[in-house]
């Protein structure tokens, strides 16, 4: 469950009245999750009811969210699909609820698409691209926060728990990725504010249609294509086995590139990033894992997936040219 902070009806109540949003109906902890604290608030005013989420953030600071908050803003404001924070009579985006930095969004139609087919792997493919593009001028910066520097710094955090073979593996991917983080091509690769963690559960579907894409806590300015690489580590494999699906693979690689076409650097680069993307949920998986935080009911993501997903993409690298 992921309700780490308690939030009264009171304190809805104060937020919702700062806001000028209404009268609070219903406030009711979201079950899932395991980054935040997430409410769903349903608030009246004279139009009829409205539904937002209210989101206390457990991990990032006051210094970090205005990027990820601003971020969500600025793509809404230019006609991408996510959740857009509300803001009091001053502008503030960023306000304290129960002690903890937190923002109120409005919620999203639909559900998630949790089989996805290569429909709705072009959607989301599309308004990938589309996004990239219009996160060109954002003018904040904040790095991502969960690359390269993150995984040297984690890595040999982790290793103490793993099977040797498992270490190795671990070890030799990092020297790999820093290697490639040193090349010509990587240095050339496009980049802009990503999403970053943009998995099937991350995005938004009512009736086979995307209705959007939220969770933009792992935001960062990134390579695009490393964004296009986690995507396609979720959106296109077979969870079972982290078996590449080259049918939805292509749906997805085809709909973005005819939003946004690939650079040569990004062909070239596809198979070490699609290694990178794997490698970086390993790594944050085996962190979550085996150095919980206090949460008493938490249950975190199993690490050994994405090290099959690993293992499959360096045994079988995808390249730009099997996609198309
Ligand atoms: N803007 C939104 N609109 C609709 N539903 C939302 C929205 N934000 C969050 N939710 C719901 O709340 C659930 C938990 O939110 P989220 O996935 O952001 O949790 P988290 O703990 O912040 O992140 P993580 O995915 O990293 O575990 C989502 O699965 C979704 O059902
Ligand atoms: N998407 C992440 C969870 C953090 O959002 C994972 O599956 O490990």
């Amino acid at each position: 469950m992921a309700v780490f902070t308690e939030v009264s009806a009171d304190e809805a109540r104060a937020l919702l009245r700062a806001l000028k949003l209404g009268e609070l109906r219903e406030l009711r902890g979201i079950q899932s999750g395991i980054e935040n604290t997430n409410y769903f608030v349903t608030a009246e005013d004279m139009f009829g009811a409205t539904e937002y989420v209210l989101t206390l953030f457990e991990r990032l600071t006051a210094e970090q969210l205005p990027f990820y908050l601003h971020l969500m803003k600025h793509l809404a404001q230019h006609g991408i699909p996510v959740p857009d924070p509300a803001a009091d009579k001053d502008g503030d985006i960023l306000h304290t609820v129960a002690g903890k930095p937190a923002a109120l969004v409005n919620k999203l139609a639909g559900g998630h698409e949790l089989a996805p087919g290569p429909d709705h792997c072009s959607q989301v493919g599309a308004m990938l691209a589309r996004m990239h593009l219009a996160g060109r001028d954002y003018k904040r910066h904040q790095p991502n926060l969960r690359s390269l520097a993150w995984w040297n710094e984690t890595v040999p955090v982790v290793l103490p728990f793993l099977e040797p073979e498992q270490a190795a593996l671990l070890r030799s991917e990092l020297a790999f990725q820093n290697h490639v983080a040193g090349s010509s091509a990587w240095q050339a690769l496009p980049r802009g504010p990503v999403h970053a963690d943009l998995f099937r559960d991350n995005v938004m579907f009512d009736g086979g249609q995307l209705t959007g894409f939220f969770d933009f806590y792992f935001a960062g300015i990134d390579a695009w294509l490393f964004d296009l690489a986690v995507c396609l580590n979720d959106w296109a494999i077979d969870l079972p086995t982290g078996r590449h699906d080259p049918e939805r693979a292509r749906a997805f690689v085809a709909a973005y590139a005819s939003v946004r076409p690939l650079t040569a650097a990004e062909r070239q680069l596809l198979p070490a990033m699609l290694r990178a993307g794997a490698l970086r949920f390993w790594i944050s998986r085996l962190w979550d894992f085996h150095l919980p935080r206090e949460a008493s009911l938490l249950k975190p993501h199993d690490p050994t997936h994405f090290e099959r997903v690993l293992r499959q993409r360096i045994a079988q690298p995808v390249t730009a040219a099997a996609l198309g």
